[in-house]
Formats: structure tokens, sequence, C-alpha cells
């Protein structure tokens, strides 16, 4: 798209993606409701426990997209493997997505229910790609790790990222990452998690990630998530080319999509 960028108004928002980005009408987009009564557990998931390794040194900036933070590290020596993943995944990324109000935000919603926002911990194939540009161009390319946000107690880890919030408070702007956070710490004690084959859930919405949603949501402030709401959609000097309320970021979720024929499997209870 041109100057109307797309964003998560009525006027560039997910309802008019697939104008400017084709695949975000295809059969294997994300989100989804995860419907529990469809997951099938899956010994084989079972017999390869997920396993992480992350370098808390290694997340170097966080930036204001536009569309939300996004904190981008540095993937040496991080690695995902195992659950339903052939092969060595590194992390690139992580970022999260909200809602005007703590009743909806979510991306994926769990029997039809949101939570109030969602935080995406990204990665790329590394046995098989040479970075995430190509990855993502790949049906096996990326695996994101989904964590659910509920309204609960102010969440430590993620308050790292919200003192550098008024850093970046326009769209461009970033920030040395000079406290180093842990992605590990974010993700939540029991490891139970659904899983299946999906998309980024931002244009140009790729079909390329290999989703785990983890089933136990990690708490997070009202007053933590105002923060999230305080970044704004537009450079600084520029006036608001969103209708948003005074160009807040105040919402940047994707409505779900079918899962259509995709199977749905679960490990852990
Ligand atoms: O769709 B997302 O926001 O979550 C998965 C992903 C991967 C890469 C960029 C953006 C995203
Ligand atoms: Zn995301």
């Amino acid at each position: 798209m041109s100057a109307a960028e797309w964003g998560y108004t009525k006027r560039n928002g997910p309802f008019t993606w697939a104008k400017n980005y084709p695949t975000a009408a295809g059969i294997r987009q994300s989100p989804v409701d995860i419907d529990t009564a469809l997951a099938t557990s899956d010994s084989s998931l079972e017999s390869k426990p997920l396993r992480w390794k992350y370098v808390p040194q290694n997340t170097r900036t966080i930036v204001n997209s536009g569309h939300g933070w996004r904190v981008d590290v540095d993937s040496e020596g991080s690695e995902l493997v195992g659950g339903p993943l052939e092969g060595t995944y590194k992390l690139q990324q992580f970022h999260c997505h909200w809602g005007s109000s703590s009743d909806k935000g979510s991306e994926h919603t769990v029997d039809g229910q949101s939570y109030a926002a969602e935080l995406h911990l990204v990665h790329w194939n590394s046995s098989k790609y040479a970075d995430c540009g190509e990855a993502a161009d790949y049906p096996d390319g990326l695996t994101v790790l989904g964590v659910l946000l509920k309204v609960g107690a102010k969440n430590p880890e993620l308050q790292k990222v919200i003192d550098l919030i008024p850093s970046i408070s326009h769209r461009g702007e970033k920030t040395e990452v000079k406290e180093a956070i842990d992605p590990a710490k974010m993700l939540p004690k029991t490891l139970s998690y659904w899983t299946y084959l999906g998309s980024l859930t931002v244009p140009p919405c790729n079909e390329s990630v290999t989703w785990i949603l983890f089933k136990e949501p990690v708490e997070v402030s009202e007053e933590q998530l105002a923060a999230f709401r305080s970044l704004r959609c537009y450079k600084r000097g520029e006036e608001c080319p969103c209708d948003e309320v005074d160009g807040l970021l105040i919402s940047n979720y994707r409505p779900t999509l079918p899962l259509g024929t995709r199977e749905l499997r679960e490990c852990g209870s």
C-alpha cells in the first residue's frame, strides 16, 4: 500500500489487507479460534519435549514498528527444538498484540474467549534457511511461540519493555535494550500447548508459521497494557494518517480466520 499503509483502522485494517496482500485471503491463515474439543493429542509431540535456549544479552533493540513494539534479537546462541518442529529454530524477535480494552486483544481465542493481549516469539528455521527473511517464504520457515496474556499482577520481565516505551513513542523510533530481557522468563510455567500450521498475522501474512500456542496464560497488569496503548502509529513531526484516536496504537490484533481442514494438535493437558 502507498501512503495508506496497512494498519488496524477501518480504512486500512484486517478486512482490507487482501487487496494488497492476496495471501491474507489464503486457507492457512492465522490467528484462529482454538476449539479445544477439536484438538487431538499426539504421542509424537509428547515424545519430543519442546526445548529452548535464549541469550538474554542478545536482546538488542526495541523499535516502534508503527504497528506495535518489537524487540529485535541477535539470533546467535538461541535455539528452539522439539515438539512439532523438525530441525533447529533461532529466535529473531518478539512483540505483542493488544486491544483497546482488556476484554479483547489476543489474536488467538480459546473456545471463543479473547485474552487481553498475546506475546509472539518469532523463530526461523536455521537448519534449512540462511536468515529469517528467506525462511519467511517457506511453509516450514518460521515458528512462533504464542503466549496469552491476562490481566493480573505486574509482569516484571515485560516491565523492562514498558520502561523503554517512552523513548519509542513514535513510529520508526528505536532504542538500545540496556537491561537484558530474558524471553524464557515471559513463558508460562506449564508448557502444555496447541499447535497448527498457520501464517504471519500481519501483512504479507506469509503461510510459513508453525504455531505453538501455550495453554496457560501469563499475567500482565492493566497499567502495563495501558502503556502499550500509548504508542503512536505515525512518525514524530508528521500528522497522524490513521483515523485512530489521535494516532494512538490502541489496538493491533487481527480477528480470527477459519481453521478450515487444518489439524489442531495438543501436547499436555
Ligand atoms: O504475525 B506476527 O505478528 O506473528 C508471527 C510473525 C512473524 C514475523 C513477523 C510478524 C509476525
Ligand atoms: Zn504477532
